[in-house]
Protein backbone atom coordinates (compact mmCIF):
# COMPACT_ATOMS: atom_id res chain seq x y z
CA UNK A 1 0.00 0.00 0.00
CA UNK A 2 1.82 3.38 -0.70
CA UNK A 3 -1.00 5.58 0.91
CA UNK A 4 -3.95 4.58 3.51
CA UNK A 5 -6.65 7.64 4.47
CA UNK A 6 -8.62 6.62 7.26
CA UNK A 7 -11.63 8.45 7.69
CA UNK A 8 -10.37 11.89 6.89
CA UNK A 9 -12.19 15.33 7.16
CA UNK A 10 -11.16 18.65 6.41
CA UNK A 11 -12.64 21.71 7.56
CA UNK A 12 -12.46 25.00 6.48
CA UNK A 13 -13.81 26.88 9.22
CA UNK A 14 -17.36 25.39 9.52
CA UNK A 15 -17.24 23.98 6.11
CA UNK A 16 -15.84 20.18 5.45
CA UNK A 17 -14.21 20.43 2.07
CA UNK A 18 -13.91 16.31 2.95
CA UNK A 19 -16.11 14.39 5.22
CA UNK A 20 -14.99 10.76 6.32
CA UNK A 21 -12.90 9.69 3.32
CA UNK A 22 -11.77 6.17 3.58
CA UNK A 23 -9.37 5.34 1.19
CA UNK A 24 -6.36 2.60 -0.03
CA UNK A 25 -3.87 3.41 -2.71
CA UNK A 26 -2.00 0.32 -4.04
CA UNK A 27 1.51 0.73 -5.48
CA UNK A 28 2.43 1.01 -9.33
CA UNK A 29 -1.38 1.74 -10.28
CA UNK A 30 -3.18 4.98 -11.16
CA UNK A 31 -5.20 6.77 -9.89
CA UNK A 32 -8.37 9.43 -11.36
CA UNK A 33 -9.81 11.11 -8.61
CA UNK A 34 -13.24 12.65 -9.97
CA UNK A 35 -15.73 15.26 -9.36
CA UNK A 36 -17.34 18.32 -9.84
CA UNK A 37 -15.62 21.18 -9.11
CA UNK A 38 -15.72 21.85 -5.24
CA UNK A 39 -16.20 18.02 -4.66
CA UNK A 40 -12.70 18.36 -3.07
CA UNK A 41 -10.43 16.36 -4.91
CA UNK A 42 -7.60 19.15 -4.99
CA UNK A 43 -8.22 19.28 -0.91
CA UNK A 44 -7.63 15.50 -1.17
CA UNK A 45 -4.46 16.16 -3.34
CA UNK A 46 -2.87 18.39 -1.20
CA UNK A 47 -3.58 15.97 1.88
CA UNK A 48 -1.78 13.18 -0.08
CA UNK A 49 0.96 15.83 -0.45
CA UNK A 50 1.49 16.98 2.77
CA UNK A 51 0.79 20.32 2.27
CA UNK A 52 -2.84 20.74 4.00
CA UNK A 53 -3.29 18.38 7.38
CA UNK A 54 -6.61 16.66 8.07
CA UNK A 55 -8.89 18.06 10.41
CA UNK A 56 -9.94 14.63 11.15
CA UNK A 57 -8.27 11.14 10.69
CA UNK A 58 -5.33 9.85 9.46
CA UNK A 59 -3.04 9.76 6.70
CA UNK A 60 0.27 7.38 6.17
CA UNK A 61 2.19 7.00 3.38
CA UNK A 62 4.40 4.57 1.76
CA UNK A 63 3.52 2.21 4.87
CA UNK A 64 4.31 4.41 8.52
CA UNK A 65 5.15 8.06 7.38
CA UNK A 66 3.21 11.14 7.39
CA UNK A 67 3.04 12.95 4.37
CA UNK A 68 4.93 15.59 5.28
CA UNK A 69 7.82 13.46 6.67
CA UNK A 70 7.75 11.90 3.27
CA UNK A 71 7.99 14.84 0.63
CA UNK A 72 10.88 14.24 -0.57
CA UNK A 73 8.93 10.71 -2.20
CA UNK A 74 5.93 12.94 -3.42
CA UNK A 75 5.58 14.90 -6.52
CA UNK A 76 2.75 17.75 -6.58
CA UNK A 77 1.99 19.47 -9.70
CA UNK A 78 -0.92 21.94 -8.98
CA UNK A 79 -2.96 23.90 -11.05
CA UNK A 80 -0.93 26.93 -11.25
CA UNK A 81 1.79 26.26 -13.25
CA UNK A 82 4.96 27.30 -11.23
CA UNK A 83 7.06 28.51 -14.14
CA UNK A 84 8.55 31.82 -14.64
CA UNK A 85 7.73 32.69 -18.31
CA UNK A 86 11.03 34.69 -18.73
CA UNK A 87 13.07 31.89 -18.52
CA UNK A 88 13.54 29.01 -20.98
CA UNK A 89 12.08 25.19 -19.85
CA UNK A 90 16.13 24.20 -18.84
CA UNK A 91 16.63 27.68 -16.93
CA UNK A 92 12.64 27.30 -14.98
CA UNK A 93 14.10 23.32 -13.81
CA UNK A 94 17.68 24.55 -13.32
CA UNK A 95 16.08 27.00 -10.78
CA UNK A 96 14.13 24.78 -8.84
CA UNK A 97 16.67 22.35 -9.01
CA UNK A 98 18.88 24.85 -7.42
CA UNK A 99 16.47 25.97 -4.96
CA UNK A 100 14.55 23.30 -3.30
CA UNK A 101 16.78 19.74 -3.99
CA UNK A 102 19.57 19.04 -2.01
CA UNK A 103 22.91 18.21 -3.82
CA UNK A 104 23.66 15.39 -1.45
CA UNK A 105 20.17 13.78 -2.31
CA UNK A 106 21.21 10.99 -4.66
CA UNK A 107 18.70 10.13 -7.60
CA UNK A 108 17.50 13.44 -8.55
CA UNK A 109 17.11 13.56 -12.61
CA UNK A 110 19.20 16.54 -14.22
CA UNK A 111 16.93 19.15 -15.90
CA UNK A 112 18.04 18.23 -19.47
CA UNK A 113 17.10 14.51 -18.69
CA UNK A 114 14.17 15.48 -16.85
CA UNK A 115 12.78 17.44 -20.19
CA UNK A 116 13.74 15.01 -22.66
CA UNK A 117 11.53 12.51 -20.62
CA UNK A 118 8.68 14.36 -21.42
CA UNK A 119 10.04 14.94 -25.14
CA UNK A 120 11.24 18.32 -24.72
CA UNK A 121 14.47 19.76 -26.21
CA UNK A 122 16.53 20.89 -23.54
CA UNK A 123 18.25 23.36 -26.18
CA UNK A 124 14.90 25.03 -26.66
CA UNK A 125 16.10 28.89 -26.84
CA UNK A 126 12.17 29.84 -26.48
CA UNK A 127 10.73 31.06 -23.18
CA UNK A 128 8.46 29.57 -21.25
CA UNK A 129 5.78 32.45 -22.25
CA UNK A 130 6.08 31.65 -25.28
CA UNK A 131 5.19 27.81 -25.03
CA UNK A 132 2.04 26.16 -26.18
CA UNK A 133 -0.17 25.24 -23.07
CA UNK A 134 1.05 21.70 -23.50
CA UNK A 135 4.38 22.21 -23.29
CA UNK A 136 3.94 24.62 -20.34
CA UNK A 137 2.37 21.53 -18.82
CA UNK A 138 5.11 18.98 -20.19
CA UNK A 139 7.61 21.56 -18.60
CA UNK A 140 5.35 21.62 -15.20
CA UNK A 141 5.69 17.88 -15.04
CA UNK A 142 9.28 17.58 -15.72
CA UNK A 143 9.81 20.14 -12.63
CA UNK A 144 8.05 17.96 -10.80
CA UNK A 145 10.14 14.34 -11.94
CA UNK A 146 13.67 16.01 -10.97
CA UNK A 147 13.33 14.40 -7.70
CA UNK A 148 11.95 10.91 -8.93
CA UNK A 149 8.46 11.04 -7.20
CA UNK A 150 7.71 7.12 -6.24
CA UNK A 151 3.97 9.12 -5.59
CA UNK A 152 2.99 11.55 -8.39
CA UNK A 153 -0.37 13.99 -7.94
CA UNK A 154 -1.00 15.66 -10.75
CA UNK A 155 -3.90 18.11 -9.94
CA UNK A 156 -5.84 18.57 -13.06
CA UNK A 157 -2.85 18.09 -15.78
CA UNK A 158 -5.09 18.56 -18.50
CA UNK A 159 -6.44 21.67 -17.92
CA UNK A 160 -6.66 24.49 -20.87
CA UNK A 161 -5.34 21.93 -23.46
CA UNK A 162 -6.03 20.63 -26.92
CA UNK A 163 -7.12 17.23 -27.80
CA UNK A 164 -3.90 16.35 -28.82
CA UNK A 165 -1.41 17.79 -26.02
CA UNK A 166 -4.09 15.83 -23.92
CA UNK A 167 -3.28 12.77 -26.07
CA UNK A 168 0.31 13.00 -25.75
CA UNK A 169 -0.02 14.05 -21.85
CA UNK A 170 -1.39 10.65 -21.24
CA UNK A 171 0.77 8.70 -23.40
CA UNK A 172 3.87 9.88 -21.33
CA UNK A 173 1.99 9.43 -17.74
CA UNK A 174 1.31 5.97 -18.94
CA UNK A 175 5.06 5.59 -18.88
CA UNK A 176 5.65 6.72 -16.07
CA UNK A 177 3.32 3.99 -14.23
CA UNK A 178 5.42 1.36 -13.47
CA UNK A 179 5.83 -0.70 -10.27
CA UNK A 180 7.57 1.59 -8.20
CA UNK A 181 5.30 4.83 -8.85
CA UNK A 182 1.75 5.71 -8.42
CA UNK A 183 0.20 8.27 -9.90
CA UNK A 184 -2.95 10.01 -8.71
CA UNK A 185 -4.80 12.66 -11.39
CA UNK A 186 -7.85 14.93 -10.70
CA UNK A 187 -9.78 15.82 -13.50
CA UNK A 188 -13.46 16.64 -14.07
CA UNK A 189 -13.62 15.16 -17.47
CA UNK A 190 -13.62 10.97 -16.82
CA UNK A 191 -13.03 10.43 -20.90
CA UNK A 192 -9.05 12.36 -20.48
CA UNK A 193 -8.11 9.95 -18.66
CA UNK A 194 -9.81 6.91 -18.84
CA UNK A 195 -6.83 5.79 -21.05
CA UNK A 196 -4.42 5.50 -17.76
CA UNK A 197 -6.85 4.97 -15.08
CA UNK A 198 -6.93 1.57 -13.00
CA UNK A 199 -9.13 2.97 -10.82
CA UNK A 200 -11.82 5.69 -10.55
CA UNK A 201 -12.38 7.41 -7.48
CA UNK A 202 -15.63 9.80 -7.72
CA UNK A 203 -15.84 12.53 -5.12
CA UNK A 204 -19.37 14.05 -4.22
CA UNK A 205 -19.51 16.82 -1.81
CA UNK A 206 -16.70 16.13 -0.14
CA UNK A 207 -17.94 12.19 0.47
CA UNK A 208 -16.09 9.17 -1.26
CA UNK A 209 -19.01 8.49 -3.68
CA UNK A 210 -17.59 5.11 -5.53
CA UNK A 211 -14.20 3.85 -5.76
CA UNK A 212 -14.46 1.26 -9.56
CA UNK A 213 -11.81 -0.48 -11.49
CA UNK A 214 -10.91 1.29 -14.98
CA UNK A 215 -10.15 -0.32 -18.13
CA UNK A 216 -7.14 1.48 -18.70
CA UNK A 217 -5.91 0.84 -22.32
CA UNK A 218 -2.24 2.04 -22.39
N1 LIG B 1 -8.38 27.25 1.72
C1 LIG B 1 -9.71 27.15 1.63
N2 LIG B 1 -10.51 27.92 2.37
C2 LIG B 1 -11.85 27.84 2.30
N3 LIG B 1 -12.51 26.97 1.51
C3 LIG B 1 -11.76 26.16 0.75
C4 LIG B 1 -10.33 26.20 0.76
N4 LIG B 1 -9.87 25.27 -0.10
C5 LIG B 1 -10.97 24.69 -0.64
N5 LIG B 1 -12.10 25.21 -0.10
C6 LIG B 1 -13.46 24.80 -0.44
O1 LIG B 1 -13.55 23.41 -0.34
C7 LIG B 1 -14.33 22.87 -1.40
C8 LIG B 1 -13.53 21.83 -2.13
O2 LIG B 1 -12.50 22.49 -2.84
P1 LIG B 1 -11.50 21.71 -3.78
O3 LIG B 1 -10.59 22.75 -4.39
O4 LIG B 1 -10.88 20.60 -3.06
O5 LIG B 1 -12.49 21.15 -4.88
P2 LIG B 1 -12.18 20.50 -6.29
O6 LIG B 1 -12.98 19.25 -6.38
O7 LIG B 1 -10.71 20.41 -6.50
O8 LIG B 1 -12.79 21.58 -7.27
P3 LIG B 1 -12.15 22.32 -8.52
O9 LIG B 1 -12.28 21.38 -9.64
O10 LIG B 1 -13.06 23.52 -8.65
O11 LIG B 1 -10.75 22.69 -8.14
C9 LIG B 1 -14.76 24.04 -2.24
O12 LIG B 1 -16.08 24.41 -1.88
C10 LIG B 1 -13.80 25.13 -1.89
O13 LIG B 1 -14.38 26.41 -2.02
Amino acid sequence: MIAHLDSVSRLFGSFAALRQVSVDLARGKCYVLLGENGAGKSTLLRILAGLLRPSVGEVTVFEDSEPRQARHRIGYMSHAPMLYDELTGRENLQYYRDLYTRPERSGCLNPDDALRQVGLDPALTRTVGQYSQGMRQRTSLARVLISQPELLLLDEPFSNMDVESVDQMVRLLATFRSDSRTIVITTHQRELAAPIADFIITLKAGRLHSLDAGRPSL
